[in-house]
């Protein structure tokens, strides 16, 4: 069985050239985003009251000043990242500096990206379980990771998905996604989301189809490069 996964802080880096100021770093952002991860979900769950809401409110507001002095602007990647390395802090699905990502946690194994997540009350649609959209995103995600590991990198113009049971919060996930076919510019991959304690039952299904940017495009949309 060979396997194949990065992560920014534990040495299974891209690149595994990061200096020690940027693991510093990546480790703060994680911790960052840990912490925001916990506030997203008390906030979905609490039952205070209003006077402890809005002290809360406001504490958060006034613990964002220090990092709202110095943000970057959407032409500018984080410098944490590493793009080529696969490392991006903030993505919203697998980054371990966002606060919205779950996160996903993923590898290759034998050819087949494999994920696992637990989804919080903040991601409820239908009362105790998960929102579709977020199924979505989560599909949408492990199709694009089997896409770029499988050396035929590209952006999804589409994604059929097929929700066949309702997706429980607070509950263990088994995320796939695996290359089916590779045309000249496109490639068809498709993915699944079960509970981690029954993998066989799929609860939610999705097919996308992603194309290679062509190098006029990439200028267009990103100037000298993302
Ligand atoms: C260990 C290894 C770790 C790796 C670690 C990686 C981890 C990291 C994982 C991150 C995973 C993130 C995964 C998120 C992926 C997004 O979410 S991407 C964001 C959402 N997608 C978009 O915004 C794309 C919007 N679309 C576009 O900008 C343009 O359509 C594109 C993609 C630039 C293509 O434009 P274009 O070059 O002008 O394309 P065009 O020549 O018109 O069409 C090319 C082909 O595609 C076909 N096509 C175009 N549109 C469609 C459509 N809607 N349906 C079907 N076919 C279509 C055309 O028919 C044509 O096919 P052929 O005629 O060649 O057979």
């Amino acid at each position: 069985m060979t396997k194949r996964s990065y992560h920014p802080t534990d040495g299974r880096t891209g690149n595994g050239a990061a200096s020690d100021a940027i693991r510093e770093r990546r480790a703060a952002i994680e911790d960052l985003g840990a912490a925001l991860r916990t506030l997203l979900q008390v906030s979905a769950s609490t039952e205070a009251g209003a006077d402890e809401i809005r002290l809360a409110a406001a504490e958060l507001r006034r613990v964002t000043g220090p990092l709202a002095a110095s943000v970057r602007t959407r032409a500018q990647q984080p410098s944490a990242d590493d793009l080529l390395g696969g490392i991006r802090m903030y993505n919203p699905v697998s980054g371990t500096g966002s606060g919205l990502a779950p996160p996903v946690d993923a590898e290759v194994v034998d050819g087949v990206v494999v994920g696992t997540c637990t989804l919080g009350l903040a991601y409820e649609g239908p009362p105790t379980y998960a929102h579709g959209g977020v199924s979505a995103l989560l599909l949408d995600h492990m199709l694009g990771y089997a896409t770029t590991a499988s050396g035929h990198p590209g952006m999804t113009v589409e994604l059929t998905t097929r929700y066949r049971a309702p997706v429980p919060l607070q509950t263990p996930l088994r995320l796939t996604g695996r290359v089916t076919e590779v045309l000249t510019r496109k490639v068809i991959a498709h993915g699944t989301i079960a509970t981690a304690a029954d993998p066989d039952t799929v609860l939610v299904e999705a097919t996308g189809t992603f194309v290679a940017i062509r190098p006029e495009k990439v200028r267009a949309l990103w100037g000298s490069g993302p």
